[in-house]
């Protein structure tokens, strides 16, 4: 696990500047929510973390600079970016082989136990080892997607918008997964618009709006606390 950071970050699309001038510190191990309403900024700000919409700042995952470094080389350097579209997996191919390109780099030891880890937070996957990944339900897909972030073994990892879409029931199993993988120590980066689910699972809460951080207060439970209610 590692600290991530970035500081005076600018992102956005071509000419379009969406966030500008951010300064955001992820603790290693803490789980931070990044909290917004549609059109916020959210997305674009995970994207300039992970190398995909970054126009200037500086990007630091533990005591690695990240600035200036393409995406696949930032998921290289241990950040894993589970984007918010649903097909974020290789629709034609099986689960488990989207598991072993997932894992290919991934030291075979290592790679064992991250196999634990992500079927014991999404069993359901094991059961469809065999089945192409595009017939998965949109939140099997979401599991998968996160589960493949996973297996690369990353220091930290962000999430955009997991809860988008799913049923209350697929949202609660996403929430308790979220909740076991805090429990490891891996640093999580969340962004979120349903506030109840994120608040529930989260440390720590920050607001964006219009691209800017906000100092607004964010209604913040114990952490863990209400992640089956927020499924409900
Ligand atoms: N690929 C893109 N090209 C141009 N503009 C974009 C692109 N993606 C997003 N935008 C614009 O950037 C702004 C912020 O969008 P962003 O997706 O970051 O917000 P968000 O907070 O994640 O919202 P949502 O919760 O709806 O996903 C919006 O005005 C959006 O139209």
């Amino acid at each position: 696990m590692n600290s991530l950071s970035c500081r005076s970050l600018t992102a956005g699309y071509g000419r379009l500047v969406v966030c500008r001038s951010i300064d955001l510190h992820v603790a290693a191990g803490e789980f931070l929510a990044l909290l917004g309403p549609n059109g916020a900024g959210k997305s674009t700000l995970l994207r300039g973390l992970a190398g995909l919409s970054q126009k200037s700042g500086e990007v630091v995952l533990g005591e690695r600079s990240l600035t200036g470094l393409s995406a696949a080389r930032r998921a290289r350097a241990g950040l894993a970016f589970v984007p918010e579209s649903r097909g974020n997996v290789f629709a034609s191919m099986t689960v488990a082989e989207n598991m072993a390109i997932a894992a290919r780099r991934t030291p075979q030891r290592r790679r064992a136990e991250r196999r634990e880890l992500t079927s014991s937070l999404f069993p359901v996957l094991d059961r469809y080892a065999a089945k192409p990944a595009g017939l998965l339900s949109g939140g099997e897909q979401q599991m998968l997607a996160i589960s493949m972030a996973l297996l690369a073994d990353p220091a930290a990892i962000l999430l955009d918008e997991p809860s988008q879409g799913l049923a209350p029931s697929v949202l609660r199993a996403i929430g308790e997964a979220l909740t076991q993988l805090r429990s490891t120590g891996i640093t999580i980066l969340l962004a979120e618009q349903n506030t109840r689910f994120a608040t529930a699972l989260a440390d720590r809460v920050v607001r964006i709006e219009q691209g800017h951080l906000t100092d607004r207060p964010a209604e913040h439970p114990q952490p863990g606390t209400a992640v089956a209610e927020a499924g409900r």
